[in-house]
């Protein structure tokens, strides 16, 4: 038999999914399938984790729908919701949690300052799959400086002691909205009088809970000055703004952390510089190429000299080693990845040396790279075996040299014209001694390990070596190859 709940303000309800759909449409709340399976999931896992942890006082089915879910959904509907937005004082996950569940897209930070409610937040968003909400684990005070469009609370404080607390982290025109009961008047009137010049009361919306004689109040500040902790406060220095991460769930921390792998590099033309002496090298000479300035802990801001358009991310320590792969533990760079346009075969090799690259090594990628720029390689064609060479390893053994490269993209290994003037190299070639290089002409090295397609194989040019060895790394006889290529130039040029 199904069981009815009725609360002492709303009409019977199966206390069920159905019965939730109910309310919230009595409240003219409609829900897809999919939202209301989310929330649904919330209440099973409220009520489980409940006696445990005493996370509402609130049993009754309707009421906990009416009082707790619409209730923390209604704001959103009264006043546009900013983003990223931050529940302060959470608890449980009111009114976030409903909140996310009526705004997918909404960025959402969680903060609650007590542990099991932490833990039960985060066993919320994981069953919920909101894996891009932050959830902050710490009590809110006014040096907490993550960069947020808005604050939202419910039944945490006076609204003047979270106005203090929020200081370092609401951005100017950024909004604090408090979820209040009828009688609020003499706490406005205390915020306005100590925050005057900071925040303005922007909206003082009275309204009920639909069908129920529950009066609320949502009111709005506005933030009307810059945050205090948040520009370099050194004189003349520029005014950069630090964004503060704290979690592995951070958006920006995620497109960070793709950027240790390749085909991360590639989707977004950016790259991580590391170490001091090659992130020194890059803010220096390739300046304009420097998007980003990235620090751990409470390091200090970038220097003085790098523009304000570059932006500063100050990681959390754990966050930053997860990053720092060489474990530097020296700010590093985001950088961008210079354009690498196509190369068609078809319409041949240009004057000088093409390398061509199919390594599939980054270390190898990088290392070729610098040879190729020391000894003068006018242009380099990645092939599409090829590791990228803004990998944050291969930028690394080239020792930066990649920004000085000319990259193009080229074919598969198996695409290259055997018409061309191409030089392959292979350890059964012919010594590089005797060879004559073509004005134009495109240098090939095998992929490590598998060599060279036999197909290649028979023009090829070879780094002569004592038999005891099998073969030389593939970077390093390509390195050979150029060194005696740039030795012959110069004799030629200088005669
Ligand atoms: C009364 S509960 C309200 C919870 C929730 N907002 C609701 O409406 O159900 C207040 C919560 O705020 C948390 N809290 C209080 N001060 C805080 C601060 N400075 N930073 C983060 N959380 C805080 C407490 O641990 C507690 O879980």
């Amino acid at each position: 038999m199904t069981r009815f709940e009725r609360s002492a303000d709303t009409l019977p309800v199966p206390a069920g999914r159905d019965g939730m759909r109910q309310i919230l449409t009595r409240c003219g709340i409609t829900f897809t399938d999919a939202q209301l399976d989310r929330l649904w999931t919330y209440h099973q896992l409220l009520r489980r984790y409940n006696p445990e942890l005493n996370l509402t006082r609130i049993h009754n089915f309707a009421n906990m729908v009416m009082k707790l879910y619409v209730d923390s959904i209604l704001p959103g509907r009264m006043a546009e919701l900013p983003s990223p937005l931050m529940d302060l004082g959470t608890g449980p996950g009111m009114p976030g949690i409903p909140l996310k569940i009526a705004h997918p897209h909404l960025h959402l930070l969680l903060a609650e300052s007590r542990g099991k409610r932490v833990e039960f937040l985060k066993t919320v968003c994981r069953e919920l799959g909101f894996d891009d909400v932050e959830i902050i684990g710490r009590g809110i005070e006014a040096d907490f400086a993550v960069p947020v469009r808005g604050v939202v609370t419910r039944a945490v404080e006076a609204m003047a002691a979270t106005l203090s607390r929020v200081r370092g982290c609401v951005e100017k025109g950024g909004r604090v909205l408090f979820m209040k009961g009828p009688n609020c008047d003499a706490e406005i009137a205390e915020a306005l009088r100590t925050h005057e010049g900071s925040f303005i009361l922007e909206a003082d919306t009275r309204y009920v809970l639909p069908g129920t004689p529950h009066r609320r109040r949502l009111v709005v500040f506005q933030r009307v000055d810059e945050p205090v902790s948040r520009s370099n406060e050194s004189p003349g220095s520029p005014r950069r703004t630090v964004k503060r991460i704290e979690s592995a769930q951070n958006p920006v921390f995620k497109e960070l952390k793709r950027l240790l792998y390749g085909r991360g590099v590639k989707k977004a033309g950016k790259t991580l510089v590391a170490g001091s002496k090659l992130t020194a090298d890059v803010a220096a000479r390739h300046r304009d190429r420097v998007e980003g300035w990235i620090s751990r802990g409470d390091e200090p801001p970038p220097p003085a000299d790098l523009e304000e358009r570059v932006s500063w991310i100050a990681l959390a320590p754990s966050l930053f080693d997860e990053l720092d792969v060489f474990g530097t533990r020296c700010p590093m760079l985001l950088a961008g990845v210079p354009d690498m346009p196509a190369w068609e075969p078809a319409s041949g090799l240009q004057k000088g040396c093409s390398l061509l690259i199919p390594f599939q090594d980054p270390e190898n990628v990088g290392a070729v790279v610098r040879s190729a720029v020391a000894f003068g390689v006018e242009r380099i064609v990645l092939l599409e075996e090829s590791a990228h060479p803004f990998h944050p390893k291969a930028l690394r053994a080239s020792g930066g040299a990649a920004f000085q490269a000319r990259f193009l993209r080229g074919p598969s290994l198996s695409q290259l014209p055997r018409t061309l003037p191409i030089l392959p190299l292979s350890q059964d070639g012919m010594p590089l001694e005797g060879v004559d290089f073509p004005e134009a002409f495109g240098l090939l090295p095998g992929i490590e390990g598998a060599g060279l397609p036999a197909a290649w194989r028979f023009r090829a040019i070879a780094v002569p070596i004592s038999p005891e060895v099998e073969s030389l790394n593939a970077a390093t006889a390509t390195a050979i190859v150029l060194y005696e290529w740039s030795r012959r130039r110069r004799i030629e040029d200088a005669s």
